[in-house]
C-alpha cells in the first residue's frame, strides 16, 4: 500500500474566489495546494470586459498571504453582447477563457447568454486568438428535467457548437454524466473536460442521506450512480482529455442552510485530499499525476509546473466550519476524517 504520493505540483482549472473579504478568507486554501487556478468570472457583476479582469487579478494578487507562489487566470464571462473587440483586448490582457453560462443555468448566471448563436461572432474571434471557452455544460430549458439537463445540453448546445466552431478549444466543466464522459472521449484534441471532487466521491443519494444536505447541493446536481462510475472511469482513464477543476464554490453557511439553498460545494481545504481518496477507491492512484498535473496545462497550451507536492496517509480532520469574511463556511466533508493529507 502506497503511503506517500508525490505529484506533479497541481492546477484548479476551474475555481471560485469571490470577491472582497470573501476572497481573503478562501484565497489561501487555493494557494497552498495550487500553482494556479482558473478563476471564474461570476461575481456581481460579473467579469464582462478585459478591464474588469485586470482589476480582479489585482485585487486577487493582493489578498495572497506573503510569500504565496500562486498565479490566477483570468476569465471573462461571455454575454449575448460580448463585443469582438473585446477579444482582442482580453487576449492582451493575459486573459486566458471565455466562460458561457447559459442564463439562469447557475449562481451569477442571470447576465448569461440566451442563445448561443449570438455569441458566434464573439466565438471565433476567440477561435482565431486561442483563448479558449469553458463552458457550464446545461440546458435551463423549463420542460427539461433538472437531472438531465448536461444530457440534453450535448445535444442541442455542444454538438452544434463544435460544428460551427471545430477549432475553438472548448472545456466542459464540472461533467458529471456518462453522456458527457461518452461526447468527451469521442471528441477530437478540441474538446476536453474538467471533473470535481464531489462529482468523483459522491452520488445523489448523498444529498438526501438522513435529511436535505445543503452543503452537498452544487450545479451541475450530482447525478446517480451509474454516471459517478463513468467519471471516475473517464478521470482515471489515462486520456488528456479530463483534467482537475474543483469547482470548489464557496457561500456563506447561513445562505446554504436556508430555505432557498445557493448551489457549490466548498473544497478548496482539502481538494487534493479529496480527489487521492477518489481515486484511490478506485485502485488508480497511479493516475492521479497526470490528472491533477498535467493534462490540465498541456490542454491550455501552458507549461506544465516544475516541483512537486507531497500527499501522506495520516487520518485528519476537516474544520467543520472556517471564516467567511463576517460569516462562516462550511466546507464539504467538514468535521469527518479523511485518510489522505498535504504535507508539503
Ligand atoms: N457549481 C456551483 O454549484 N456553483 C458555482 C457556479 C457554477 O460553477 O456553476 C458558484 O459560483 O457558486
Ligand atoms: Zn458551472
Ligand atoms: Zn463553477
Amino acid at each position: 500500500m502506497t503511503d506517500t504520493l508525490i505529484l506533479t505540483r497541481p492546477d484548479d482549472w476551474h475555481l471560485h474566489l469571490r470577491d472582497e473579504a470573501a476572497l481573503a478568507s478562501v484565497l489561501p486554501y487555493t494557494a497552498r495546494q495550487f500553482a494556479r487556478a482558473i478563476v471564474m468570472p461570476n461575481l456581481r457583476p460579473p467579469v464582462t470586459t478585459a478591464a474588469q479582469a485586470v482589476a480582479y487579478r489585482g485585487r486577487i494578487l493582493a489578498a495572497l498571504p506573503e510569500g504565496a507562489d500562486f498565479q490566477p487566470l483570468m476569465t471573462l464571462y461571455l454575454t449575448d453582447n460580448t463585443p469582438v473587440d473585446e477579444i482582442r483586448r482580453a487576449k492582451d490582457a493575459g486573459v486566458v477563457a471565455l466562460k458561457l453560462y447559459p442564463a439562469g443555468a447557475t449562481t451569477n448566471s442571470d447576465a448569461g447568454v440566451t442563445d448561443i448563436r449570438k455569441t458566434y461572432k464573439a466565438l471565433e474571434a476567440m477561435q482565431r486568438e486561442g483563448l479558449l471557452l469553458l463552458v457550464h455544460g446545461e440546458v435551463t430549458d423549463g420542460d427539461v428535467d433538472v437531472f438531465d439537463r448536461e444530457a440534453v445540453f450535448v445535444e442541442r448546445v455542444m454538438r452544434p457548437l463544435r460544428a460551427a466552431m471545430p477549432e475553438l478549444k472548448v472545456v466542459f466543466e464540472h461533467i458529471t454524466t456518462k453522456e458527457a464522459a461518452q461526447y468527451v472521449m469521442d471528441s477530437d484534441r478540441f474538446t476536453a473536460a474538467t471533473i470535481t471532487p464531489q462529482h468523483l466521491l459522491y452520488n445523489r443519494n448523498a444529498i438526501f442521506t438522513g435529511g436535505l444536505r445543503p452543503h452537498y447541493y452544487c450545479l451541475p446536481v450530482l447525478k446517480r450512480e451509474e454516471h459517478r462510475q463513468a467519471l471516475l472511469k473517464a478521470a482515471a482513464s489515462g486520456s488528456a482529455k479530463f483534467f482537475l477543476g474543483t469547482d470548489s464554490a464557496p457561500h456563506a453557511a447561513q445562505l446554504k442552510e436556508n430555505s432557498v439553498c445557493g448551489a457549490g460545494c466548498f473544497t478548496a481545504v482539502s481538494a487534493l485530499e479529496l480527489y487521492a481518496e477518489a481515486f484511490e477507491g478506485i485502485g488508480a492512484l497511479d493516475k492521479l499525476d497526470a490528472f491533477a498535473g498535467h493534462h490540465g496545462p498541456d490542454f491550455y497550451g501552458l507549461p506544465r509546473n516544475t516541483g512537486t507536492v507531497t500527499l501522506q496517509r495520516e487520518p485528519w480532520t476537516l474544520p467543520s466550519a472556517v471564516p467567511f469574511g463576517e460569516a462562516q463556511l462550511k466546507p464539504l466533508r467538514g468535521g469527518e476524517t479523511l485518510n489522505w493529507k498535504l504535507i508539503a
